[in-house]
């Protein structure tokens, strides 16, 4: 949590006759009115073909639309704000990318097939200062093998894949807890 410093430098006799300069003292006062809790806040990015979650292959990605599972996601972290984004652009990605991953507290991303292509989102990736969960619904590598190499995995602070939508569960669980 950051406060208002207020920062003074005071001079003082030493014992031997020298003066002395104290180092500036920052007196820290909360911002936040006592009791006010402060929402952690993080981003679910879905690429390109996310959108058709339910309908898309659904004996690997399932039967659920992402839109009718985040309500379920968000009441189990009720105390985290669960802002929700897809685009199938690359470019738009980078774009929210860069517009939230300064002041949030962390961003789950499933790339899609940009996972296996991305040079652009993994140097943006790198960029941020949230930290980035990288997220699978399938076991990317039970599956072909152009699906087995992540192009973002090595900007990101951790991976998941193969659980399914609770992949995305398990993803905001561990921002929470980092
Ligand atoms: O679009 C997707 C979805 C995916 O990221 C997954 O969630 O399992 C796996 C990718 O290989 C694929 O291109």
């Amino acid at each position: 949590m950051q406060g208002q410093g207020d920062a003074s430098a005071s001079v003082t006799e030493s014992p031997t006759g020298g003066r002395l300069r104290s180092v500036p003292v920052c007196k820290f006062t909360a911002k936040e009115p006592k009791g006010k809790t402060i929402m952690k806040k993080i981003l679910i990015m879905n690429g390109p073909n996310l959108n058709l979650l339910g309908v898309r292959e659904p004996g690997i990605y399932g039967k659920s639309s992402f839109e009718s599972y985040l309500p379920t996601l968000r009441s189990e972290f009720a105390d985290v704000t669960l802002e929700y984004y897809q685009s199938n652009i690359e470019g738009e990605l980078i774009n929210k990318l860069q517009e939230v991953g300064f002041s949030y507290d962390g961003i789950v991303l499933n790339a899609g097939a940009y996972t296996h292509t991305s040079v652009a989102l993994l140097d943006c990736i790198r960029s941020l200062k949230s930290p980035v969960v990288e997220v699978h619904i399938s076991n990317v590598h039970q599956r072909e093998e152009f699906r087995h190499h992540s192009m973002i995995s090595a900007g990101c602070k951790g991976v998941i894949c193969g659980f399914g939508l609770d992949s995305y569960r398990l993803a905001v669980q561990g921002i929470c807890n980092s």
